[in-house]
């Protein structure tokens, strides 16, 4: 699968791990950016991968900055798109098979390499459990049609 993934300045180490990770999961990792440590902001980084995904163009996303929670907050503010902040395995895990996640916002100042790789592999391998849980999703999307 093409997987475009960015990050700001506080998640570039971790991007550039999980860009490996993905590669050896068998993925392409789309680079847009950041491509070093200095500061800038993550919402210019974050709305590059989420359009892609938003209208369609990639089935997924990964975004990384120093929480996880700026570029989750910034990646849903589109429509399509369900942005979910992955912390250990079962959050990952969790958030595929209820909420049919498809932008993953990671903590790259919290999270140790191992921390990283199971949550990048259970995330890209959970499938979407549908059922009571789609229901549930359309109605967050039928929210921003009405608002
Ligand atoms: O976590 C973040 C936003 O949710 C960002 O990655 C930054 O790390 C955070 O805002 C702190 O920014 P700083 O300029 O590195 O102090």
């Amino acid at each position: 699968m093409i997987i475009p993934i960015a990050s700001d300045h506080a998640g570039y180490k971790a991007k550039e791990k999980v860009k490996k990770m993905l590669e050896e999961l068998g993925h392409m990792p789309v680079d847009f950016g950041t491509h070093s440590e200095e500061s800038v902001d993550y919402p210019d980084y974050a709305i590059q991968v989420t359009e892609k995904v938003d209208k369609g163009e990639h089935e997924k996303g990964i975004l990384v900055c120093g929480s996880g929670q700026g570029m989750c907050m910034t990646a849903n503010k589109y429509g399509n798109v369900r942005a979910a902040l992955a912390y250990d395995q079962d959050s990952a895990r969790l958030t595929r098979q209820h909420n049919n996640s498809n932008i993953l916002c990671l903590p790259g100042r919290q999270l140790t390499d191992d921390q990283l790789q199971q949550i990048v592999a259970t995330w890209l391998e959970t499938e979407f459990d549908g059922g009571r849980h789609e229901r549930r999703v359309n109605k967050i999307k039928d929210l921003t049609k009405n608002n």
